[in-house]
């Protein structure tokens, strides 16, 4: 069990992961580059933290962990037994951070990227001890989603990858070790398939967004909460995909690069939420109205999944 992280950048992903780290007895030493992420990241802690009472997790005997704030990376590295990375999903700043980290710690200090899908082997080949780096991808909103995934590249040292899935074990998350490093690793790959079909089928005039929305929530995301893809083959019948794969798989979209819809939405700078327009509309208030409705929900559906309903 790691007893001390050092956690770098707290933009959308690294203030609810401090907040369960520290919900866990870990104790957190952040640091963004800007400080107004971190003014942001402070105020996030709190709201994190009342989700985390509503979920029900409990500290462990020997209490909270801390979340501290620091002005460099020397500071937040600095005593940590594990270094996870949470800047944007860029090679160049991914591997500029790695540089200023690795002079930093010990050769027992493992670092940990959260990277969404930039392949591992990629990333370590930057590093001068790649075997102790390791894929530690948390799921958006991280405090509230308990999987992980778990991604070893070529050179990381199964050590490694074992010392990462046990600490999410003994946090009581739910790590999932993904066998072979692909990019975007499982979660993404599943759900970029998912997204690549609907923004076409809204981009062809095939359907409403709000419409696409209501279908996918209720017809697929309800259930496959509860049953997953495979079990799902088998409730559906192998007959059946296998009559229904012969003629749809031809006619899924198959496009190899970003949709024009959303090339268009980056060009606009509408980019959803965080620049209050993106395929929607939104005011600060009902930004807030929906943070709130969408922790309840999940804290809610989360509860009667574990059977704690
Ligand atoms: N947004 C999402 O839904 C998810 C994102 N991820 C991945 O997590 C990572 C972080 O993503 P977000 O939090 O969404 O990004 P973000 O852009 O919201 O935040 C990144 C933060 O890193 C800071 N930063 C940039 N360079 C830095 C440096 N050298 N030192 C310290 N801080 C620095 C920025 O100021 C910013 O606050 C990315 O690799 C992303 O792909 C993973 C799961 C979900
Ligand atoms: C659109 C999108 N892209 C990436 C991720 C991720 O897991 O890295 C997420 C997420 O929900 O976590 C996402 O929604």
């Amino acid at each position: 069990m790691f007893r001390r992280v050092g956690l770098i950048g707290l933009g959308t992903m690294g203030p609810g992961i401090a907040a369960r780290l520290a919900r866990g007895g870990v104790d957190v030493v952040a640091h963004d580059i800007a400080p107004e992420a971190m003014e942001r990241a402070r105020a996030m802690l709190d709201i994190a933290g009342g989700v985390l009472d509503k979920l029900g997790i409990e500290p462990p005997e020997t209490g909270s962990g801390t979340v501290s704030f620091v002005l460099s990376i020397a500071e937040a590295v600095d005593g940590a037994d594990l270094v996870i990375e949470n800047v944007p999903e860029n090679r160049e700043i991914k591997a500029a951070t790695y540089r200023a980290i690795e002079p930093l710690i010990g050769p027992s200090v493992i670092v940990a990227t959260d990277t969404s899908g930039i392949p591992i082997t990629e990333l370590q080949a930057s590093m001068d001890k790649p075997d102790r780096f390791v894929g530690m991808h948390w799921s958006n909103p991280p405090h509230i989603i308990p999987m992980i995934e778990v991604i070893g590249g070529a050179a990381t040292a199964p050590a490694t990858v074992e010392a990462i899935r046990d600490f999410i074990r003994a946090l009581g998350l739910l790590p999932v070790v993904v066998k072979k490093d692909v990019p975007g690793f499982v979660e993404n790959r599943v759900l970029y398939a998912l997204l690549r079909e609907a923004v076409d089928l809204v981009e062809r005039g095939v359907i409403e967004p709000e419409d696409i929305d209501t279908c996918v929530s209720w017809g697929i995301g309800y259930k496959i909460a509860v049953i997953g893809p495979m079990a799902l083959l088998d409730m559906a019948g192998m007959d059946i995909y296998s009559s229904v794969s012969s003629f749809l798989n031809q006619d899924l979209c198959a496009r190899d690069d970003v949709a024009p819809l959303v090339r268009d939405k980056m060009a606009a700078n509408t980019h959803g939420i965080k620049t209050g327009e993106g395929i929607y509309a939104y005011t600060p208030e009902r930004i807030a109205e929906l943070q709130k409705e969408r922790a309840r929900k999940l804290v809610a559906i989360r509860r009667i999944l574990e059977d704690r309903g």
